[in-house]
């Protein structure tokens, strides 16, 4: 489902976010990636998003080799992703629930539907009775499940969350994972980065990078 063949990506001659990275993860698993701050953990992310390109090596996703999109390809991979990166803050000027209809809205759906859905969206991360709240007054933790809902309303196959228990209390943080690992259950592929130890301790899979480098679970 998700394939990296011998990824390198340089930003610059000497900003050398990836080396030589292959790994492979299965339709359906849950797969969490561990590694210090500069490893190239987003860039991982923004690769399987299309948002950054490789400089030599392929991404497949569902075997589509991602480095052939065009431009209007792009659209068509994004559908199949949730996306909880770190630079995509919800919208403060809007209510949890029209952040979490913007999706739908801008793919042509009804209002009506829209709001249907999102409302289910936000049911499924325990969010729905703040649909009226705007963002700033949530919390971190309830903010990143706003982000998590917002991200399955289009129903994705596959669920990219990097680093969304940073900066969380322990019981915020099992929250946002129990919503996470909640979506994996019912077949959504999962991707999550973690410097959380004990997330990392009882996983079942955990690819470690390093300076752009696996050092391990890539199999
Ligand atoms: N747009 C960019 N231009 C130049 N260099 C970049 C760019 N994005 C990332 N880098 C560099 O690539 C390397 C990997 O960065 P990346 O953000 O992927 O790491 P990370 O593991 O996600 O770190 P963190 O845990 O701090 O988020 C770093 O050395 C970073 O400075």
């Amino acid at each position: 489902m998700i394939e990296f063949q011998s990824v390198s990506k340089h930003y610059s001659a000497d900003a050398v976010a990836l080396r030589d990275v292959s790994l492979s993860i299965a339709k359906g698993e849950l797969a969490y990636l561990a590694g210090p701050s500069g490893a190239g953990k987003s860039t991982l992310f923004k690769m399987i998003a299309a948002i950054e390109r490789p400089t030599s090596g392929k991404v497949l996703v569902n075997g589509q080799d991602i480095g052939k999109l065009g431009h209007a390809g792009v659209p068509f991979l994004r559908r199949k992703l949730g996306l909880v990166l770190q630079d995509q803050r919800l919208l403060t000027d809007r209510t949890v629930l029209a952040n979490t209809m913007l999706p739908l809205l801008v793919t042509g759906a009804p209002r009506r539907e829209a709001e249907q859905r999102a409302r289910a969206a936000l049911e499924k991360v325990g969010m729905l009775e703040r649909a009226k709240a705007m963002p700033l007054e949530l919390s971190g933790g309830e903010q990143q499940r706003v982000a998590i809902a917002r991200a399955i309303v289009n129903r994705p196959q596959i669920i990219l969350a990097d680093e969304p228990t940073a900066n969380l209390d322990r019981a915020s943080a099992d929250k946002v994972l129990d919503a996470l690992r909640a979506f994996n259950a019912v077949g959504v592929t999962c991707l999550i980065s973690t410097h959380d130890e004990q997330v990392l301790q009882s996983a079942r899979r955990v690819i470690h990078i390093e300076n752009g480098q696996l050092v391990g679970g890539a199999a």
